[in-house]
């Protein structure tokens, strides 16, 4: 009998209420984690003074996550956290949860107030990381504080994993822990980290909200092209310059989209468990993509983010070119962004790039890449998928469905594929299309209510954790 029968969840033991002074007091720690500018520009370019400054904040905030005797903490790759929760019951195998502590660059322009201030205003705290992702570190520790503060004691076994350069790529964090981890032999029954969230106003005439829950996510590819051609004066220009013809290359790639992949990978089931929440006739549409398929395929095609759910996307993040006003560049770069579809590699997707660039003038330089992420089971058996259902049944009762989806981002997850092949990509937060363009952008920010209903989601996640049963016990040592 699968999990979804059992009657889960257990109460939760201890109630997720919390004090107005504990209420307080994790809003301003949020705000103080918001207010240290951890920012991430390249592997080779992090801010270390401010890593190490949150390192030394967080244990501040925190102080009974850092004293517990029953907790292990360890610095890997000088800036990441790992915190290793040994519960009171060996026989059940730990799980993980992840969070990272970097920021993309938040320049000021276009910023309501300041990026990196933490302000409080009309009911949210603003800054670069509300949403992606010092929300979710903070909400793991703080968690766990009130749990530990209240004398729980976990039964499962947990890993927090915190790394510090998710954003640029996680060599020096989450490929750490992932070595360690598996240099001690730990295999985990289950991974949730940050990735999609509980959706409200994506899809046209869905009017309710519904969790969506990553399975997978997208590969990716960071490719660089470049002409060379002869430098001279631009007072006699050739008939073409290096920069004409990379521009027409990446105008060409930029209006030849990758082919409509809708049919296979995980989002003809998203749309199958969704069907019942639309009225007629596109719940009869989605119920029988069998036949309906081509015509909602070309529906999802017409909004950005529904376009990326179907195709590999290319989308043109930097160009290089030129010294000076008359003299014509021999050079001329530009890096293509590239997130792949599940259903292609990322060979597939290169020789497609070239066919469509069709120049040999353009040379091609393959700086990052790697293959979309396999897919994690959603079925009744499925532990921890089931736990974030249950979860989110019990925190947010208003939201009826919960489907499995593919993340159009890239996660730290994906590091630890070694560990587990059961890696959820799920925030317990609405997401609605002006706060998905904040992330990355300009004007991030969280709720406070919202921030609060999050850590009331992972306390009573991890009670929830505790709360299963496995059949096979075996010995699980940490
Ligand atoms: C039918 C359903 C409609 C669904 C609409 C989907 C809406 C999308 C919802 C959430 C997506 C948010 C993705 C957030 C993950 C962001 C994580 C991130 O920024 N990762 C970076 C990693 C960079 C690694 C360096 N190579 C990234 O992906 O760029
Ligand atoms: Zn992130
Ligand atoms: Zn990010």
């Amino acid at each position: 009998k699968g999990l979804k029968g059992q009657g889960h969840p257990r109460a939760p033991q201890i109630s997720s209420q919390f004090s107005p002074g504990e209420r307080f007091a994790m809003k301003e720690a949020l705000k103080g984690a918001i207010r240290i500018p951890t920012v991430s520009f390249s592997p080779e370019n992090v801010n270390a003074t401010a890593l190490a400054e949150f390192g030394e904040y967080i244990r501040t905030v925190f102080p009974t996550v850092f004293k517990t005797s029953f907790i292990r903490h360890e610095v890997i790759g000088e800036y990441s956290h790992l915190l290793t929760v040994r519960g009171s019951d060996p026989s059940l195998q730990p799980y993980m949860l992840m969070a990272h502590s970097d920021v993309v660059p938040a320049p000021d322009e276009g910023w309501e107030v300041p990026p990196f201030s933490g302000l409080e205003g009309d009911g949210f705290i603003h800054g670069r990381g509300t949403l992606d992702n010092k929300n979710s570190l903070m909400a793991i520790l703080q968690a766990l504080e009130l749990l530990l503060n209240r004398n729980y004691i976990p039964r499962r076994s947990f890993f927090i994993a915190l790394g510090h350069d998710e954003e640029v790529s996680g060599q020096n964090g989450a490929q750490k822990i992932s070595a360690l981890l598996q240099a001690r032999d730990i295999k985990l029954a289950f991974i949730v980290d940050e990735g999609n969230f509980i959706l409200d106003g994506f899809i046209p005439h869905l009017k309710k909200p519904f969790a969506m829950i990553a399975v997978s996510e997208k590969g990716s590819i960071n490719l660089r092209l470049e002409v060379n051609m002869t430098p001279g004066h631009s007072s006699a220009p050739p008939k073409e310059t290096s920069i004409g013809i990379l521009a027409a290359a990446v105008s060409r790639l930029e209006q030849t989209p990758m082919p409509n992949m809708f049919g296979s990978g995980p989002l003809k089931m998203t749309l199958q468990e969704l069907a019942h929440e639309f009225s007629f006739p596109a719940n009869i549409i989605l119920s029988n993509l069998w036949l309906f398929g081509p015509l909602v395929s070309r529906l999802m095609e017409r909004n950005y983010i529904t376009n990326a759910l179907v195709r590999t996307t290319t989308a043109l993040t930097m160009f290089n070119a030129g010294v000076k006003v008359n003299v014509i560049p021999p050079v001329a770069q530009a890096i293509i962004n590239i997130r792949i579809h599940p259903a292609q590699t990322v060979q597939e997707v290169l020789d497609l790039v070239k066919n469509i660039v069709a120049d040999n003038r353009v040379q091609f330089h393959v700086l990052t890449a790697f293959d979309p992420l396999p897919v994690s089971p959603s079925d009744h058996q499925a532990l921890g998928y089931q736990l974030l259902r249950q979860t989110i049944q019990s925190i947010f009762p208003e939201v009826s469905t919960v489907v499995p989806g593919i993340c159009i981002g890239n996660t730290d997850s994906r590091h630890y594929t070694n560990l587990t092949t059961s890696i959820y990509r799920f925030n317990p937060l609405y997401l609605h299309p002006q706060s998905f363009r904040s992330i990355h952008g300009i004007n991030e920010k969280i709720s406070v209510p919202a921030y609060e209903t999050q850590v009331k989601f992972i306390f009573e996640f991890i009670q929830n954790a505790d709360a299963d049963q496995e059949p096979a016990p075996h010995q699980h040592e940490l």
